[in-house]
This record gives structure tokens, sequence and C-alpha cells, in this order.
């Protein structure tokens, strides 16, 4: 059992919010590992991050890749620090991960006032640029391919997905 697709790329991509659209229009489940996280630790991100620190959250984050890639059919969304872990990225090859790419001005607009991120708590302009140069090439390390979302709305990223994997399934491709 693998996901149809994985969802990578930083905060603010738009991995849950295009993911969810994907798997509608496929008519699969959505799953998100930071979900799977909350689930297991009874308490919101923020809070993980605040009463057991960043390290912890990794523990579990490591933990909810590996289970929702070997156990999981739909569409799955990673956090954005998911692909930091090697042991991720190594149990990434061979499945269809989808790099949401998206530069550093639409990211802020789109979660640098939001919370929920812990991350992002302080001047989250400079935090969003130090990850998003950190970062590129381990998502591009992983994906199998790569939609810009740059100016895009979610449905117009999901549609090119779509689009992309009803490709895939075509006899001869
Ligand atoms: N392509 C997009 N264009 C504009 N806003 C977007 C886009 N994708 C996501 N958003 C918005 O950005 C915010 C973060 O999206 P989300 O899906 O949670 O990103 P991620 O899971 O990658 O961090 C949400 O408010 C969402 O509505
Ligand atoms: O980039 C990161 O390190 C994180 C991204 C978040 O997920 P999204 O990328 O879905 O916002 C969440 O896992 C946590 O706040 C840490
Ligand atoms: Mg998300």
């Amino acid at each position: 059992m693998a996901p149809v697709c994985v969802l990578v790329g930083v905060m603010g991509a738009g991995k849950t919010s295009t993911g969810l659209l994907v798997a509608k229009g496929l008519g699969v489940d959505f799953r998100d590992t930071d979900s799977d996280i909350e689930a297991t630790a009874g308490k919101p991100i923020p809070e993980i991050f605040v009463d057991d620190g960043e390290e912890h959250f990794r523990t579990l984050e490591r933990a909810a890749v590996a289970t929702a890639l070997a156990s999981f059919d739909g569409v799955l969304a990673l956090g954005g620090g998911a692909i930091l872990a090697e042991e991720n990225r190594a149990a990434l090859a061979g499945h269809r991960v989808v790099y949401l790419s998206v530069e550093l001005s639409d990211a802020v607009k789109r979660v640098g006032l939001g919370t929920g991120r812990p991350l992002l708590a302080i001047n989250p302009r400079a935090t969003l640029k130090h990850l998003l140069d950190q970062r590129r090439p381990l998502y591009a390390e992983v994906a199998t391919w790569t939609v810009v979302t740059d100016g895009r709305t979610p449905e117009q990223v999901a549609d090119e997905i779509l689009a992309e994997l009803a490709g895939d399934r075509q006899p001869g491709r």
C-alpha cells in the first residue's frame, strides 16, 4: 500500500489545502502527518513545541511519516520540515512526491501573520527566508515532480496535479 501522492514544500506552499482538493478530486482519503502527530500527542503542534520541544516533535513526525507511507493509500501531506530527517527522505524513495514550490513573498503573504506555526512566531519573513534557503535542495531531492504555486490558487494547483495524475495513469506513460 502506498499513497497516491505525497505533497512536500515549505510552510505556506499549500500542502494541506491543495492536498484536500486533490483527494476530493480523486475521491480518495486525505491525510496530513501534522494531524496524525497532534492525535498521537493529544495536543496542538504549538503546544508540543512549547511543552516538549522541537526535537520531540521531529521524533513524532518520523514515526507519523513512516506509518503513513506504509499504511495509507490516499493523498498525503507532510509538514514542511519532514524532509529534514534523512530517514524520511530515504522513506520517500519510490513514492510519487510532488514538491509544491513557493517563493518567499507568496509564502509570507499566506502564513506570515497566522498562528499555529511555532517556527514562525518570531520574525516570520526572515525565518521563512532561512528555511527556504536551507530546504529547497531537500525538497528537490525527494520530489518526482514540482508544481509552482506562486500567484495561483489552491484550485489551480490541484487541477494541475489531477491532470498530471490522470496522465500518469494512461497506458504507455
Ligand atoms: N495557492 C495558494 N494561493 C493562495 N493561498 C494559498 C494557496 N495555497 C494555500 N494558501 C493559503 O495559505 C495558507 C497555508 O496553506 P496550507 O495549505 O496550510 O499550507 P501548508 O500546509 O503547505 O503549510 C492557508 O491560509 C491557505 O488558504
Ligand atoms: O516547516 C516546519 O518545520 C513545520 C511545518 C508545519 O507544517 P506545514 O508545512 O503544513 O505548515 C508543522 O509541521 C510544524 O509547524 C513545523
Ligand atoms: Mg500543512
